[in-house]
């Protein structure tokens, strides 16, 4: 019995216990309404796919991913985020549709993971995807999209900080690094090792670019940042991107949300299919980001469908943990009304409670015959706030 599985939960994933499950539910529901204000369709795409789809998106299949076999010993993969399945759904099935695609999805992903609080192998996102559109009037679509559904989840106290690929890509080509160089700097970014990246800068770096590699932990800032980096890059591609930013920055103005922003731009994030813009929502109660996304134009290409892409996705559960350690996520499910009978009155009691339910009420009904002593007791217990009793 000790070493039984049975009445244990896979490593990773959780019970979402009833009063929580009901919190979940209206946040998504209110994040939902708020994506389609916006403009943005619901879809619904399978659970698992081929793992090929994610090879061939950029999302990437590795250790992290969780594949298996199909009857006829393909590999399967149950998703690991959501832009790969909606971008190959639309490159299939929307092709005709040669407006610009904004669809939104609430979605269970999953990746092995080494859990602690705030990281889970199976997880809820909620996100958007805008598919068809180039200009900075779409990235700033998508970041002011981001802050009010921060909001509307329930969150007050975030901060986004905005980065861009090509940024870090112009000035890996500018230094003529090699792949291999270029991976080590990203390594050292990620694990914000700054002795790494002043060996980078002494191994490999050339000297006119050596101080901006050793900076690179440290490219935080507000708008002035990038006028600041104007001067220190000479290659086109950087410099676009930068120029890219202030454009999205100003519309972002213009939304009311510039004030949620700042530059971080050695922003690196965990897949390989972005290539414009990136940012990621940091709240202070937790360490891990609770909002993520980007621009990714060659994803819908790989598809056969060339397209350029942007999005973000929401982690719910990331900002359930948030609202809780605020003291926000604490409800006890509640009940307006419980139908109490005594004996022989079950029918009455089931057409009192058929009405109550019709005005607009919840109700429980009981399932035995009570007194009203019993009913009183019975209401609490059940967590309903009243007693219709029919007797
Ligand atoms: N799929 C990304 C978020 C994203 C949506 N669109 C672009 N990026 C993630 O899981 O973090």
């Amino acid at each position: 019995m000790s070493n039984s599985t049975a009445l244990r939960i896979p490593y990773g994933t959780k019970d979402i216990l009833p009063g929580d499950a009901r919190l979940k539910r209206e946040l998504e529901d209110r994040v939902a309404a708020n994506f389609l204000s916006w403009g943005y369709d619901e879809a619904i795409t399978p659970t698992f796919e081929y793992a090929d789809t994610f090879a061939l998106s950029g999302a990437g299949i590795s250790d992290e991913s969780m594949r298996f076999m199909d009857r006829n010993n393909r590999t399967l993969m149950l998703r690991s985020e959501m832009t790969t399945p909606l971008a190959r759904m639309v490159a299939t099935r929307l092709k005709n549709d040669k407006g610009v695609k904004r669809l939104f999805y609430i979605a269970n992903v999953f990746r092995h993971e080494q859990t602690q609080a705030g990281r889970q192998c199976e997880f809820s996102q909620a996100g958007i995807e805008m598919i068809g559109a180039e200009a900075p009037m779409a990235d700033a679509e998508v970041l002011a999209l981001a802050v009010s559904s921060l909001k509307a989840a329930g969150l007050q106290d975030f901060l986004i900080s905005v980065g861009h690929s090509a940024f870090l890509a112009g000035i890996m080509e500018e230094a003529g690094l090699t792949e291999k160089q270029a991976d080590f700097v990203k390594t050292m970014i990620l694990s914000h090792n700054a002795v790494g990246l002043e060996e980078a800068a002494v191994r490999f770096i050339p000297k006119d670019l050596k101080d901006l590699f050793r900076d690179l932990l440290y490219l935080q800032g507000g708008r002035d940042l990038l006028d600041d980096l104007e001067g220190r890059v000479k290659n086109q591609k950087s410099l676009d991107a930068l120029k890219n930013l202030k454009a999205i920055y100003k519309l972002a103005e213009a939304y009311g949300v510039a004030q949620y922003l700042s530059f971080d731009l050695s922003l690196i994030r965990n897949f390989d299919y972005y290539t414009g813009m990136v940012f990621e929502a940091y709240a202070p109660q937790i360490g891990f980001n609770i909002c993520g996304g980007g621009r990714y134009d060659h994803m819908m290409e790989a598809f056969g469908d060339p397209e350029p892409a942007t999005g973000f996705a929401l982690g719910i559960d990331r900002i359930i943990l948030s609202l809780r350690r605020d003291g926000r996520f604490n409800r006890e499910s509640k009940w307006d009304i419980y139908v109490a009978w005594a004996p022989g009155c079950q029918e009455k009691a089931i057409q009192k409670a058929l009405e109550l339910r019709n005005g607009g009420k919840n109700v429980k009904v009981a399932t035995n015959a009570l007194t009203p002593e019993e009913a009183a007791k019975a209401c609490a217990e059940n967590r309903c706030e009243a007693v219709a009793y029919v007797g």
